[in-house]
C-alpha cells in the first residue's frame, strides 16, 4: 500500500551548499559517510561543524561500517547523530552494543538480491529503530552502498515491517516515483543519483530527487 507521503533521506554530504539544497527541499533525514574507502567519506568533526546547521530541522544519520568502539566513541561524542547506520557485516548482537554506546538510535541496512534476502527484517527489526532495503553491491566492489545498484522493487510490494523502513539503491529523480509506487516505501534512501560525479553532490539534483519524493 502506498503510503500518505514518502520522507527522503540525501546521504553522503559534504558540503554546505548541498547540505542546504537538501535542507531546503525538505529533506527528512541527512547522512554522513565516517567510512575511509568511500569517496563521501567525512571525519566526525568535519562533519560535526557542518551538520550544525541541520540540528533540529532534521534527523542526522551517520553511516557506519563495521566500525570499531573507538571511532563509534568518537562519533558519539563528536558528531552526536540521532541515528548510526549500520551498513557492514554487524550483527543484531552488535547493534544493541552500538545503541549502549553511543546512545543514537540505529538503521540497519540489508543487502538485498532475492525475496530471501528480505527475510533478514525478521531477526533485525526488534533491534533497530529502521530498517533499510539496499542493494547487494556488485561482487567485488569496494563499497557495501552508495554503489548506484538497484534490486528487483517488486520484492517489497505488498509487504509491511514492523518499523519505519527504507528504500535505498540506485534512486534518482527519474526513477524514485516508479520505486514508490511500486514498494510503497514509507522512506526513501540516496546518495550517487544526485550526483555530478562520485563523492561530488549536485545541489540542482538534490533539489530533483527532492521533488520527485514529493510527487510521488
Ligand atoms: O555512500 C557511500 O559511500 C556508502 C559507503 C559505505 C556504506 C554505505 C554507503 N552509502 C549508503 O548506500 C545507500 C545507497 O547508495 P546509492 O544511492 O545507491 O548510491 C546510500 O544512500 C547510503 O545510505
Amino acid at each position: 500500500m502506498r503510503p500518505m507521503t514518502t520522507r527522503a533521506k540525501i546521504c553522503g554530504l559534504t558540503t554546505p551548499d548541498t547540505l542546504d539544497a537538501a535542507l531546503a527541499g525538505g529533506a527528512a533525514f541527512v547522512g554522513a559517510v565516517v567510512f575511509p574507502k568511500s569517496p563521501r567519506h567525512i571525519d566526525p568533526l568535519h562533519a560535526a561543524t557542518l551538520f550544525d546547521r541541520a540540528r533540529g530541522k532534521t534527523g542526522v544519520v551517520a553511516v557506519t561500517v563495521d566500525a570499531d568502539d573507538a571511532l563509534l566513541t568518537e562519533i558519539a561524542l563528536i558528531l552526536k547523530p540521532d541515528l548510526i547506520q549500520l551498513h557492514g557485516s554487524e550483527t543484531p548482537g552488535r547493534a544493541a552494543q552500538v545503541r549502549t554506546l553511543t546512545g543514537a538510535g540505529i538503521i540497519r541496512a540489508l543487502s538485498v538480491r532475492t525475496a530471501a534476502d528480505i527475510e533478514a527484517a525478521t531477526v533485525w527489526a526488534p533491534v533497530v529503530d529502521h530498517l533499510m532495503f539496499d542493494a547487494k553491491p556488485p561482487e567485488g566492489s569496494a563499497l557495501p552502498g552508495g554503489v548506484g545498484a538497484t534490486f528487483d522493487w517488486t520484492l517489497l510490494a505488498g509487504r509491511t515491517f514492523p518499523r519505519p523502513w527504507f528504500l535505498a539503491g540506485g534512486l534518482d529523480a527519474g526513477n524514485v516515483g516508479e520505486a514508490v509506487r511500486i514498494t510503497g516505501a514509507p522512506l526513501v534512501d540516496v546518495s550517487s543519483g544526485v550526483e555530478s560525479a562520485p563523492g561530488v553532490k549536485d545541489p540542482a539534483r538534490i533539489a530533483a530527487f527532492l521533488d520527485a519524493v514529493t510527487s510521488a
